[in-house]
């Protein structure tokens, strides 16, 4: 394996957006530092078009890419296409090893399935599992989604030709995006048959190359990354925008979209149609008619059969390997416990993107959520950290976090979540004003002692500017009440 037993300047860890980040922040940085980066997918992801929409809210596309592109840009970066099988933190044995001086862990996060031992439970993180899913799909006529969060949000709306049972725990769709409001207003959307397509992209953001081929070796290591070349299944980078749009979401069916909803609910139990057919009749009577490969038991007392269950059921942090031996501090969420400038509690090591847990004190208004726009912002402002400490230079927390933003796109409308968008952790302490057009806007602002402390907008409201500005300055807007949603007046002159 090439540069084995070297050491690195810096090591990163994960070629998702915040690794590659990270390693383009460090390697623009300090030009002369050789840099590693390890991963164990065969191609690494990459941000382009990226456009900042205003002060913190951002928009970018993402790529696959192969590993050569970063490596032409950045002459003393190496990539290692492996999977580190263990850290040693504190210890200085002899071996070859891939050595650090500093390291940044942004090994994502895996699917949190609500079985991994049922072959009819499936996740979608990687290109892998979404292709997975889509062969599986093309012979399917009924599928069962379980989670409402963003994936299941997502699928829902695109699977066309099969039927789509979705199961959630809560009284309202998306609950991790939205309020029930937000909710009332997507429905519909569901209902109506789905949108042409628009042209497919023109590049392709996702590909199934076969990895590269890698070094098969392992060896020990110390204050080091020890890896071994098998690269091993289900830890590819995370989808992210539009990875839909590339491929075909289409079952069995001649139908178009056909979504029921199952309010309220958990999964009692997974089961085969043998299971089902040695079970007391009252215990396990199946909505519908028909044989099923699998059948799904909910709190609600209905039973399923489908041809398989997508388990939306959120992530966990990658943190294995990286524990075995070493003194990570974890946070409740199971992430690797950073502090203000992304270190970890073991020393030399910093972590970023779906891996890690923002310890530190956070600003009023921002929260982490694991999503692409935090995993480069993490990914960027490590990079500055590693750099910073080596230049021995001071560096404060980056503004990026001073204020959550995100834009994204549900049931084909655009999604613009600012600040406590759903009154996170206020209590009783807020009001909230609504401005609603059936099929073309949802304005939802959160007010805290008068003054807006987040905001939904969904449609083209072209409100987002105006909005992060009064929560970013936190002016006191009890005089304008309701005016402040009066779309007979033009919010941005007002403010002006
Ligand atoms: C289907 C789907 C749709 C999504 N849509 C959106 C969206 O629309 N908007 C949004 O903001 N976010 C979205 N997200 C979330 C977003 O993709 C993630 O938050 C983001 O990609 C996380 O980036 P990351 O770099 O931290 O991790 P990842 O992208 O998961 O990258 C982790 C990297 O670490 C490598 N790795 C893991 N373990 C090891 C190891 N032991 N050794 C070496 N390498 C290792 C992996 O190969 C991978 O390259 C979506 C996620 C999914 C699954
Ligand atoms: N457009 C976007 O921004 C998108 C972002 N993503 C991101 O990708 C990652 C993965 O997405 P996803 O898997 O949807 O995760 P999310 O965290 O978005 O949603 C998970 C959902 O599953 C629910 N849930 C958890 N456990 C169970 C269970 N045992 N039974 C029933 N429901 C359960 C959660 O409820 P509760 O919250 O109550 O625990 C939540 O509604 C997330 O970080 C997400 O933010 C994904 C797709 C699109």
């Amino acid at each position: 394996m090439a540069d084995q037993g070297k050491t690195f300047s810096f090591v990163i860890v994960g070629g998702g957006i915040a690794g590659v980040t990270c390693v383009e922040q460090l390697s623009s940085q300090i030009p002369s530092a050789e840099v590693a980066l390890i991963t164990a997918g065969p191609q690494i992801k990459a941000v382009t078009n990226y456009k900042q929409v205003s002060k913190t809210l951002e928009e970018f596309d993402v790529e696959e890419k192969p590993s050569s592109v970063l490596e032409e840009k950045f002459p003393n970066l190496t990539v290692i296409h492996s999977a580190v099988k263990s850290l040693h933190t504190q210890s200085h044995a002899n071996g070859r090893v891939f050595g650090y001086e500093k390291l940044c862990i942004c090994s994502g996060a895996r699917p949190k399935l609500l079985t991994r031992d049922n072959p009819y439970v499936l996740g979608i993180r990687d290109t892998d599992s979404a292709q997975e899913f889509q062969k599986r799909l093309a012979n399917a006529k009924r599928i069962v989604v379980v989670g409402n969060g963003g994936i299941a949000l997502e699928l829902v709306f695109e699977v066309e030709g099969c039927e789509v049972i979705w199961a959630v725990k809560d009284k309202a769709i998306g609950n991790t995006f939205f309020d029930p409001g937000a909710a009332q207003f997507l429905i519909p959307s569901l209902e109506a048959s789905k949108p042409e397509r628009p042209a497919p992209c023109k590049r392709t953001r996702y590909t199934t190359e076969e990895p590269a081929p890698g070094g098969s070796q392992t060896f020990t290591a110390d204050k080091s990354a020890q890896v071994d070349g098998s690269g091993p299944t289900g830890v590819g980078s995370a989808l992210g925008p539009d990875w839909h749009e590339g491929i075909v979401l289409r079952g069995a069916e001649q139908v178009s979209r056909r979504v029921s909803l199952e309010y309220q609910c958990e999964v009692e139990k997974i089961f085969t149609s043998e299971e089902l057919l040695n079970s007391p009749q009252q215990t396990l009577r199946p909505e519908n008619e028909g044989s099923w490969p699998v059948y799904i038991q909910l709190t609600n007392g209905k039973t399923f059969g489908c041809d398989f269950v997508v388990s939306a059921t959120g992530v966990m942090p990658n943190t294995e390997p990286f524990l075995h031996g070493n003194k990570f501090a974890l946070a409740d969420d199971g992430g690797l416990q950073v502090d203000d400038h992304m270190m970890t509690s073991e020393p030399d090591v910093y972590a970023a993107g779906d891996v890690c847990t923002a310890g530190w004190e956070r600003s009023q208004l921002w929260q982490q959520m694991r999503l692409w726009t935090q995993a480069r912002q993490m990914g960027w402002y490590a990079g500055r950290c590693m750099a910073a400490q080596v230049l021995s230079e001071p560096i404060e927390l980056d503004f990026c976090f001073e204020l959550f933003t995100h834009i994204t796109k549900f049931f084909n409308y655009k999604v613009v979540l600012l600040g406590k968008f759903n009154g996170q952790g206020l209590g009783p302490d807020q009001e909230l004003l609504l401005r609603c057009t059936k099929g073309q806007e949802y304005v939802k602002v959160v007010l805290s002692g008068g003054r807006m402390v987040g905001a939904v907008l969904i449609g083209d409201t072209d409100l987002e500017e105006t909005f992060e500005n009064l929560i970013l300055n936190q002016m006191d807007l009890t005089r304008y009440g309701e005016e402040l949603l009066n779309p007979n007046i033009d919010i941005e002159d007002y403010f002006d």
